[in-house]
């Protein structure tokens, strides 16, 4: 049983649980994202995964080619892709993961609201590699068990954290790269003292990663002093995506 749910995190959930199994057999290598962060950092530049979103409950939209998107984010240095196959509250699709996967030689996360293992299948089969664990819609033994499950594929994933109670679970279930979400998943107000907060409570052998709410450069450079390590960054760049080379 996943916790006490509210809201629309409730509808997103159950939705989920039937999310369908896709059938396709993953054709390309599993490509790591921590690696790749470690590198790009060794190369003195910010290591930004650019996420493809084209919608969000919080009132975002944006119409975008996902092909010239991910080439362009590519091309420009990110560190890897985030794509989000959510369908009903965030208009993402497994397709998009596919197409995108099999468009780029980085790194390519698969975003969305992972319950169950059959999500891990179709993650791993659509040529995905890495996914989102969100710590708040899991309870400790379901997010203990779908980290081993990912790793069976060699996905290590990234688990996403809002405070420091959820850091304790984050750390006891072993996770190696954590992202902290500015963006509260209820009430979605952003917070980026928190994300310092608790950014630097988390081990240096660990690699953190700030999510949401960065549209600027001196964001990015404030957030490093406080240890993070990588960007998540997805509004800004899809209405913007060119802005990416100001960013790295
Ligand atoms: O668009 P932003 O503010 O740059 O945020 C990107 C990403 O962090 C955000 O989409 C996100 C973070 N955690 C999530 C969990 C589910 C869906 C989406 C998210």
């Amino acid at each position: 049983m996943v916790r006490f749910l509210t809201g629309w995190l409730k509808d997103v959930v159950n939705n989920a649980y039937s999310r369908p199994y896709v059938h396709k057999i993953r054709d390309k290598p599993v490509f790591s994202l921590i690696d790749a962060i470690r590198k790009v950092k060794e190369e003195n530049k910010n290591p930004i995964i650019a996420e493809y979103k084209r919608a969000s409950p919080s009132g975002f939209s944006a119409d975008r080619d996902p092909i010239e998107y991910a080439k362009e984010m590519e091309r420009s240095g990110a560190v890897g892709i985030s794509v989000l196959t959510e369908d009903k509250f965030f208009s993402g699709s497994y397709d998009y993961l596919f197409i995108i996967s099999h468009t780029v030689k980085i790194p390519v996360l698969m975003k969305d609201f992972v319950v169950t293992e059959r999500q891990i299948d179709n993650a791993y089969n659509l040529g995905a590699d890495s996914i989102l664990l969100i710590v708040r819609i899991l309870t400790e033994r379901e997010l203990e068990s779908l980290i081993l499950y990912a790793r069976s594929y060699r996905l290590e994933p990234l688990v996403e954290i809002f405070d420091e109670n959820e850091l304790e679970m984050a750390l006891n279930a072993g996770a190696k790269i954590i992202g902290v979400n500015s963006r509260d998943l209820l009430t979605f107000a952003i917070d980026q003292e928190r994300v310092k907060r608790v950014l630097r409570k988390i081990p240096s052998n660990v690699i953190r990663v700030a999510e949401s709410g960065i549209t600027s450069k001196e964001q990015i450079e404030e957030l490093k002093k406080y240890g993070a390590d990588a960007f998540l960054i997805g509004s800004s760049l899809m209405k913007e995506p060119s802005k990416i080379k100001e960013l790295i």
